[in-house]
């Protein structure tokens, strides 16, 4: 396990575990701990059990072994209302057919403090990812990179420390996936993001921890020099980083 400053402390996976009934364990012995303000990236082969993982840290399923804890404390027994204060989530990509205004949607992300769209927090997610002009828009009305936008104000209107997001740019174009890069990259430097992600030149640019998972266990667990040294794209996925490395570090590292 990385080691970490405990004093900035603020997620600690203690040997978790989720099985499905009692033969199929999608999970085991996961253990890792994630500092105030860092940026990691969750990466793995089709199935190797990334989603799970952020369900769990969601608090969506229930643990089936060790525990999960942000500041010291354990997720088990808090309410919804509870952890959407302590982790917010952004979705591969929002459904078109939701049927609420931008304003109405992001307000949605103040469920937890008991607020609503007058809410100061409201205005300020708005703004951070520059959403303000559409907020009479229905969601549905926007291309895939605004709506990715909103999702990310709803998810910072529940000013939650920990940001998880799963794949965000998955479904949008080169271009798209550039503006929610930047988008993500200049959110305030002490929310703490944990994203699945395939897209290997995101994670060389702005992730600084790679955790890496494989038929349901925490196979590494590096900073993203380490991933780049070790090879470890090649070992996951059977394809390396090729120019990539070259891109971000100006030179190859061997
Ligand atoms: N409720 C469930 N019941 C049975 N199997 C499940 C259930 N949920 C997930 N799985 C299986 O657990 C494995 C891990 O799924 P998971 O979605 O966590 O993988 P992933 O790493 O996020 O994959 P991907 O990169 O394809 O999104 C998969 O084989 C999946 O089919």
């Amino acid at each position: 396990m990385q080691s970490t400053d405990r004093s900035k402390l603020l997620l600690e996976c203690v040997d978790v575990g989720y099985s499905v009934g009692k033969a199929k364990t999608l999970l085991q012995g996961v253990s890792f701990l994630v500092n105030e303000g860092e940026h990691c990236a969750v990466v793995g082969p089709n199935g190797a059990g990334k989603t799970t993982l952020l369900n769990l840290l969601l608090g969506l399923n229930e643990l089936s072994a060790g525990d999960v804890l942000y500041r010291g404390n354990s997720i088990k027994g808090k309410t919804q209302r509870e952890l959407a204060k302590l982790v917010a989530y952004v979705p591969q990509l929002l459904a078109t057919e939701i049927p609420y205004s931008v304003l109405e949607f992001v307000a949605m992300g103040r469920y937890a403090h008991g607020g609503g769209e007058d809410d100061d927090a409201v205005v300020r997610a708005m703004e951070m990812v520059d959403v303000v002009q559409f907020k009479d828009r229905a969601v549905a009305s926007l291309s895939g990179g605004e709506r990715q936008r909103v999702c990310i104000a709803a998810a910072l209107a529940q000013e939650a420390p920990l940001l998880v997001l799963d794949e965000p740019l998955s479904h949008l174009d080169p271009g798209q996936r550039l503006e929610i890069r930047r988008v993500i990259r200049q959110l305030p430097k002490n929310i703490t993001i944990i994203a699945v992600t395939h897209d290997m030149d995101w994670l060389l640019e702005d992730f600084n921890r790679v955790l890496c998972i494989t038929g349901g266990a925490l196979k590494y667990d590096v900073d993203v020099e380490g991933f780049v040294q070790q090879e470890l794209a090649e070992e996951l996925f059977g394809h390396g980083l090729g120019g990539l490395v070259e891109k971000r570090y100006g030179e190859v590292k061997t």
